[in-house]
């Protein structure tokens, strides 16, 4: 057995605790060995966690990847504008191969920050796929359909897309792949080819991943055209099983909490993305309250403006007592849960706790720094005042995808350098 330790420091374990504890990792099946103070099996590599907390790797349960080529491409503008005047026309712009490498660099600040899965919805995926295999990450991932402004050739040939890249990448990547299919919204996908999309994907066990609900120019429409709330739209079209999970989720009101928990479907808050395009603050505690499973995600680089899960632990717990006007509402342990088993959870994925026969999913966090000191809590330190940078290893499915802060899978230099040049000829292009 091949065989990976994680050496002198302490563990953050599900139930929110901490332990003074190594954890040994099966490297050949991906999984945690054991998790100990006095494991006595030696190991064929060692990663030093001395001074460090070892917890799950974080899950960002809804992003746009290779969006990182657009970031700072379009600011200060709300989600409507923003898509229409800037971010659509420079998308449809964008090669298969500037999507590799915008994955690519994604995957790079993913890893640096101890991220180890993600769910993300985009177009070109096979390349995107192509860099998660490389990086080593775990990902579900699918291609987003947009049937707004097309006739009905072009609608059908992007759900046809959708769905045969769920069929051809589920599980690729040694299993480390999953799939979805992708209905943007249920503003730009007509509903009759929503209907038929949705349908078609459950009819092969595909789940469904959306956006639902994040502005009310989006919200308001439906209300106003059809007599009811989205979630009663979704649950009509059979988007909402505990299959199906949706981004965003601001603008809900009781009736469609109680929709989400009833039906198990996963909600992906994304409160960097909601302030920054001003689309509204979610009411994280009322779903947590209700038993909805509650993830967290960055959205694309575009609107946050980068993929570090701390920030975004940090943003879910201001954003969430302000939305609750509530000081102890979406605590640290909150926040905590949504970045790791909440988000893998809503998607489906493993990882999310550290647990022996789980998979070996973990970023280790370098406590050594002024702004970790003193060590009150470190439940309250990775809500509150860790950063990505703080992360000094990360490991996924039992692979060191990072090892004292140097990226081993992808070369972040020439990621760095491609990523420059894509994004120059983009600007000429556009
Ligand atoms: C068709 S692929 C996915 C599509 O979604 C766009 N997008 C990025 N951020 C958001 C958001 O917050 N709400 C809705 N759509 C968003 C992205 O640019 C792609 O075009
Ligand atoms: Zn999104």
């Amino acid at each position: 057995m091949n065989t990976l330790r994680i050496a002198g420091g302490q563990v953050l374990r599900p139930d929110a605790t901490v332990e003074d504890a190594d954890v040994l990792v099966d490297r050949d099946e991906g999984t945690i060995l054991d998790i100990g103070a006095d494991l006595d099996a030696d190991a064929d590599e060692t990663l030093d966690a001395e001074g460090c907390l070892v917890t799950p790797g974080l899950v960002n349960a809804h992003c746009h990847v290779a969006m990182t080529l657009l970031r700072g491409y379009a600011d200060d503008k709300p989600l409507d504008a923003w898509l229409r005047e800037d971010i659509w026309p420079a998308e449809a712009a964008l090669t298969p191969e500037d999507v590799r490498v915008g994955a690519e660099l994604g995957l790079v600040e993913m890893i640096k920050s101890g991220t180890t899965a993600f769910a993300d919805m985009y177009f070109h995926v096979p390349e995107v796929a192509a860099a998660v295999d490389e990086a080593g990450l775990r990902a579900r991932l699918g291609h987003g359909v947009v049937t707004l402004g097309k006739d009905d050739e072009d609608a059908r040939a992007d759900i046809d897309e959708s769905l045969d890249v769920a069929r051809e990448f589920d599980g690729a990547a040694d299993g480390r792949i999953r799939t979805a299919a992708m209905p943007h919204s249920l503003t730009t996908v007509a509903e009759d080819f929503l209907r038929e999309f949705v349908a078609d994907a459950h009819a092969e066990d595909i789940p469904v991943h959306y956006h639902a609900n994040e502005t009310t120019d989006e919200v308001d429409p439906i209300v106003d055209e059809r007599g009811e709330r989205p979630l009663s739209y979704a649950k009509e079209l059979g988007m909402l099983t505990a299959d199906d999970f949706l981004a965003h989720g601001v603008h809900v009101d009781d009736a469609e909490i109680d929709l989400l928990a009833d039906a198990g479907t996963g909600v992906v808050h994304c409160p960097a993305s909601n302030m920054k395009l001003a689309s509204g603050m979610a009411p994280v505690q009322k779903l947590l309250d209700a038993g909805v499973t509650v993830g967290l995600g960055t959205d694309g680089a575009a609107s946050n403006n980068d993929l570090d899960m701390f920030d975004e632990m940090r943003d879910a717990a201001m954003l969430g007592k302000l939305a609750a006007d509530d000081a102890s509402a979406v605590a640290a342990g909150d926040v905590v849960r949504m970045a790791t088993a909440g988000s893998a959870d809503a998607i489906d994925l493993p990882g999310g706790a550290l647990e022996v026969g789980g998979a070996a999913d973990l970023a280790v966090v370098d406590l050594d720094a002024p702004h970790l000191t003193p060590a009150n809590d470190l439940v309250s330190h990775l809500a509150y005042a860790a950063r990505g940078s703080d992360v000094r290893h990360t490991v996924c499915d039992g692979r060191v995808l990072m090892r004292d802060r140097e990226v081993l899978t992808l070369d972040e230099d020439a990621v760095m350098a491609r990523a420059g040049e894509a994004v120059a000829s983009l600007r000429e292009r556009v």
